[in-house]
């Protein structure tokens, strides 16, 4: 067991320390790219600016001919893109037991670790896979000389990774966030369902038999789809709200179905997450828009700060009571829109809220916490 004093030590001579806090920088949209295929990566870098998270990905999707054709790639798209502040670099390796992460690991670190925020890392089932990642990519942050610790973020996508989620979020002061892995974790639980994420027409609960009708059990009846992925969400946000890192819906497969992905991506902002993926340009606006408060919500939080004063007691509110609690959740929400306004003017606009600086410049860069340089 690794001493609390030792969790903040770089893990090999010459890596850079740990982050004592996981930046909030706005990702609530992390969009998938295969660098492997020239027409999609042609288009990454003009989609700069236009998503909080732009990730190569070279695992699953990626064909098993094309994965050297895609890390290389990713190196080439790194190093001649300027991602600039609103837009992250991150990947997603291979998984820990193929036989191309470890070229993944030591090639994008050293070639590309100044530009790469984020390692996502699939099908991770407990602490001991975080420990390896992390100690080697300390090695190999040393070796580059890289002055700024690389993240990672953790896929759930089998049993045990969700049986470990707590310790999984805990593992290392790298660990930046977890994202359902729908797919992989529906195989490996042996569910009987055969898509990427979303719902399922079978999984659902159906009305009482009414009253008073004869075959009451054959009667026309009200059935409600339920959700799938709740169980695993709610515990995936509660690991990540306990360790301080950040939670993640995951892949939405069904493109066309733009009404059903918006609902599963609502779901899980609305439990927690703070952003999704997104496979197709088609899932970017959704993705933004979901994860972003309304305007409405933010309008109702202020007047909720407004009405408690010092925040204590208890007031009404269009007949509803509010109180220390219900506070605090408007604090979540206020805090998130600040955020996020920060670094999208669109956004700053919606919620009206004014630069603190006097040349107009304010805002946090999204890097800082929350609301830094931002007065309502
Ligand atoms: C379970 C998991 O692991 S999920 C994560 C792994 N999966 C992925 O990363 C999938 C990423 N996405 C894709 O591969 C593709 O979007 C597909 C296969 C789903 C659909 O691809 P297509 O059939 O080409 O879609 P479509 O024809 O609608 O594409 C429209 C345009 O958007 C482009 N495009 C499609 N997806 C993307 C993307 N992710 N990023 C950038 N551009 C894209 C296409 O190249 C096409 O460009 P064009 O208009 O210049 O021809
Ligand atoms: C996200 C992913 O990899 C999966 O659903 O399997
Ligand atoms: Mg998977």
């Amino acid at each position: 067991m690794r001493s609390p004093k030792d969790f903040f030590a770089p893990l090999a001579v010459g890596a850079p320390a740990p982050l004592t806090q996981v930046p909030s920088r706005p990702s609530r949209v992390i969009h998938f790219f295969d660098p492997s295929n020239a027409k999609m990566a042609a288009k990454v870098p003009a989609m700069v600016g236009t998503v909080d998270v732009l990730l190569g990905n070279l695992e699953d999707a990626v064909k098993a001919d094309k994965k050297e054709a895609a890390r290389v790639g990713l190196v080439a798209i790194a190093k001649a893109t300027d991602f600039g502040d609103s837009t992250q670099l991150w990947t997603r390796v291979n998984s820990l037991d193929s036989p191309w992460v470890l070229d993944d690991l030591t090639t994008l670190v050293s070639e590309i670790g100044d530009k790469l925020d984020v390692i996502m890392v699939p099908k991770v089932q407990g602490p001991e896979d975080i420990h390896y990642v992390d100690r080697l990519l300390a090695q190999l942050e040393a070796k580059a000389g890289l002055t700024r610790p690389i993240l990672v973020h953790a896929i759930l996508e089998t049993a045990r990774g969700v049986a470990n989620v707590e310790a999984i979020a805990g593992a290392s002061p790298r660990m930046q966030g977890l994202s359902l892995g729908p797919a992989d974790l529906a195989a490996d639980r042996r569910m009987k369902t055969t898509r990427v994420g979303g719902g399922h027409p079978g999984y659902l609960v159906r009305q009482d038999p009414p009253a008073g009708v004869e075959d009451a059990v054959n009667a026309p009846r009200a059935t409600y789809q339920q959700d799938l992925w709740h169980y695993t969400i709610a515990r995936m946000v509660d690991a990540c709200a306990m360790h301080g890192i950040f939670a993640y819906y995951g892949p939405f497969g069904d493109i066309a179905d733009v009404v059903a992905c918006e609902d599963q991506f609502r779901n899980a902002f609305l439990l927690g997450c703070v952003g999704t993926w997104s496979l197709h340009p088609v899932q970017i606006e959704i993705a933004k828009r979901v994860f972003s408060p309304s305007a409405e919500d933010v309008a109702h939080a202020r007047r909720v700060v407004e009405a408690m004063g010092d925040g204590t007691g208890a007031v009404m509110l269009d007949g509803k009571m509010e109180d220390d609690a219900s506070l605090k959740q408007c604090q979540v929400m206020l805090e998130l829109a600040d955020r996020l306004a920060a670094s999208d003017p669109a956004l700053a606009e919606l919620y009206a809220v004014q630069p603190a600086s006097s040349d107009g410049s304010g805002g946090s860069g999204g890097d800082e916490g929350a609301g830094a340089g931002w007065v309502r």
